[in-house]
């Protein structure tokens, strides 16, 4: 479904000196797959998805979408954002709305769309609210709405659930999965949290830092469905061993980027 082959990206930052983000990254996801992707903060995971989005361009490589090479955004993808980029000055109703209206579909079917997906992220009655009225999770709601409406075959998540409180993520992380258990698209979400991406995805893409790589797919052979019991999900002892094992990934890259900090058990103090 995406294959992403060697791909290379560098930054060059203000003060002149160049910032490899990512550097040889291969990586397929398949049909209809929740593929999860976690790594250490700056390990190029935001540019990897935004490349895949044909948002950003890249140095070297090729990335393909079906079979098609990536050249720019297109109506199969779409993005939700962790700051969920609304427009502040439309009710929840046009933004919902809005990418429909990019593609010229008339104002009957855009507000009746819009209107079916506000009331499948539990938001019905909230269509004429502004943005700025609203809690960070049902901004989020309206994001993943907004995203939805043009029936993308990827959602492409850059950390969705990292702005809102432990609660409401947990409620989001159960409607995302039912959306998807209903909906199968392939999605691709970039998350900071070794809980959830064990969570929600079938595969969890590990990368490593500076340069950006891919260091490791680890699968999560974890029952579905999962959104009617995502407490149970948690409390499985393959959930507790997926997310030990990956603690253990990341510290290990921590500390290569730490020295000072690396784990020496013979210098425990007595
Ligand atoms: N526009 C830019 N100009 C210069 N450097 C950039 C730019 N965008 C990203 N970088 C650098 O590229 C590297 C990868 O950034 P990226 O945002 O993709 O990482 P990330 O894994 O998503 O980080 P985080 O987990 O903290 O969100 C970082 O070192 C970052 O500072």
């Amino acid at each position: 479904m995406i294959t992403i082959q060697g791909l290379s990206k560098s930054f060059t930052t203000r003060s002149g000196e160049r910032v490899d983000a990512l550097r040889d990254v291969s990586l397929d996801v398949g049909e209809n797959e929740f593929l999860t992707v976690l790594g250490p903060s700056g390990c190029g995971k935001t540019t990897l998805l935004r490349a895949v989005a044909g948002l950003v361009p890249w140095d070297g490589g090729d990335i393909a979408v079906d079979g098609s090479p990536v050249r720019g955004p297109g109506p199969d993808r779409a993005v939700v954002f962790q700051n969920f980029a609304l427009l502040p000055w439309a009710t929840v109703l046009d933004n919902v709305a809005f990418g429909l209206r990019m593609r010229g579909v008339g104002r009957a079917e855009r507000a009746e769309r819009a209107r079916s997906l506000i009331a499948t992220v539990g938001l019905e009655g909230c269509e004429a609210k502004l943005p700025g009225e609203l809690s960070g999770g049902m901004q989020q709601r309206v994001g993943i709405a907004r995203a939805l409406t043009v029936r993308p075959r990827v959602l492409l998540m850059d950390e969705p659930f990292g702005a809102v409180d432990e609660q409401t993520r947990r409620l989001l992380q159960e409607e995302l999965l039912a959306i998807w258990e209903e909906h199968r698209m392939t999605v691709v979400f970039i998350t900071h949290s070794m809980e959830e991406a064990v969570l929600l995805g079938d595969r969890v893409a590990l990368m490593s830092a500076r340069p950006g790589r891919i260091a490791e797919i680890v699968p999560v052979r974890l029952p579905r469905p999962r959104s009617r019991d995502v407490g149970g999900v948690a409390r499985s002892g393959e959930y507790a061993e997926i997310t030990a094992y990956l603690w253990e990934r990341l510290r290990d890259m921590h500390a290569e980027h730490r020295p000072d900090r690396a784990h020496r058990p013979d210098e425990v103090a007595s």
